[in-house]
């Protein structure tokens, strides 16, 4: 079992992940890692706290010669913010600094205030903080290395910004790998348009969210299965992209247009080329059925909601004065729908990977190949 905790806030002294359950002999690229934590970063619409971030990961654990061990894996990415902070974050000492006491409505604020007993918001913001997903791309990062030695890749990119869709007919995806817009948009053209209405909304202090599609190639068939209902990877898909900050829906393949559609339309025929592998012309199901990967492209879909911190606050109250107020305004980003992107592309890799283990087993990476290798010579693929 593959298996990742994270731990820290957003404004105190680093983020940590401990990755578990990867096999020893995993070459380990640091430089990869870091050019994904750079990529979250980017994206316009980002606020003020991205210059003050360069994230780069240190690795503590786990990782010998640039090759992993098999043990636990420590990753370590420093908030450089930390240091104007040290009073208000400090692990000692009195209350310092004002409290923040009212809520965003959209935020974890007052639900967290009341579950955890604190009277502070900031005791709940700083964990409920997307500054988190820092750690779920280096752990993604590494599980993506994993994933390119057995030649599985994980891409994202932006579908959707506030209503501006790319055109899909027009999409060059074999640029998929090396797209360096910092919007993750391969569409040119949307790309511009999702800018202005970026640019608008952050002018009327307004926020946007959007849509990311995450696609996996060569996975091999039969990741997952159909027979109980914690073992069906659509779902363990499905929960790692819903379980990134402000995820609000997850479809797989062409998720939604199932209810408009006949199965005569819906579903993927299935065919024989000259070698009698099977084929089909269509991937409607976004490469799952059955709770099992059937050997075609996965393809995932997330919709993020608009940020909830606005710079024109919407009506809300205090919990301090107990008054109607409109909600506290901190530093925010306008639209974060890129970055999310990099995220999703990260838990699905981790996602996947743990399935792949799942299957194949494996302490030492050579068995890993091993066991790969057998398997698909079973199924008779080439
Ligand atoms: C990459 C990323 C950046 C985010 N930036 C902000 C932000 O600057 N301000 C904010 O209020 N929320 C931001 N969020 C969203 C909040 O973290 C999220 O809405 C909040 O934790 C509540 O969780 P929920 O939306 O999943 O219910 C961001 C989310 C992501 C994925
Ligand atoms: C720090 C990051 O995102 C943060 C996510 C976030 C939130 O409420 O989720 C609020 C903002 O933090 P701050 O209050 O420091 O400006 C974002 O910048 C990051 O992505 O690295």
């Amino acid at each position: 079992m593959l298996r990742f905790l994270t731990a820290g806030e957003s404004h105190g002294q680093c983020l940590t992940a401990i990755l578990e359950g990867l096999p020893a002999g995993l070459k380990i690229n640091i430089d990869e890692i870091n050019q994904k934590l750079a990529r979250r970063q980017t994206g316009y619409g980002r606020g003020g706290r991205m210059k003050i971030e360069t994230d780069k990961v240190d690795i503590l654990s786990g990782v010998r010669f640039a090759e992993t061990l098999g043990d636990p894996i420590t990753l370590q990415i420093k908030n450089r913010d930390w240091s104007n902070w040290l009073q208000k974050m400090s692990v000692t000492g009195e209350p310092f600094g004002e409290k923040v006491t009212a809520a965003r409505p959209g935020h974890a604020d007052l639900v967290g205030i009341h579950k955890y007993d604190r009277k502070d918001i900031r005791d709940i913001l700083e964990r409920a903080s997307a500054r988190e997903t820092a750690a779920k791309v280096a752990v993604g990062a590494v599980c993506q290395q994993f994933l390119q030695d057995i030649g599985i890749s994980v891409f994202s990119h932006v579908v959707n910004i506030g209503g501006v869709e790319i055109d899909r007919h027009n999409i060059n995806y074999a640029k998929l790998a090396n797209n360096t817009s910092d919007l993750n948009c391969l569409d040119e053209a949307a790309e511009t348009k999702m800018r202005q209405k970026i640019r608008e909304a952050g002018q009327a202090g307004d926020t946007l969210g959007g849509i990311f599609e995450v696609i996996v190639k060569g996975a091999p068939e039969g990741l997952g299965s159909h027979i109980q209902w914690d073992k069906r990877l659509d779902g363990k898909l499905a929960q790692s992209l819903m379980s990134i900050q402000a995820i609000k829906a997850v479809e797989i393949g062409e998720g939604v247009s199932y209810a408009y559609n006949p199965g005569s339309k819906m579903h993927d025929e299935m065919f024989y080329d000259e070698n009698k592998q099977v084929y089909r012309r269509t991937n409607h199901a976004g490469g799952l059925e059955g709770g099992m990967t059937n050997g075609e492209d996965i393809v995932l879909r997330a919709v993020m909601k608009p940020i909830p911190t606005l710079m024109s606050p919407l009506h809300s109250i205090d919990i301090e004065t107990k008054q109607e107020v409109l909600a506290s305004k901190e530093r925010s980003d306008v639209c974060a729908v890129a970055a999310a992107s990099i995220v999703g592309a990260a838990m699905a890799a981790f996602t996947i990977a743990d399935a792949v283990l799942e299957q194949f087993g494996g302490h030492a990476m050579n068995d890993v190949k091993k066991a790969i290798e057998n398997y698909q010579k079973r199924l008779g693929k080439r």
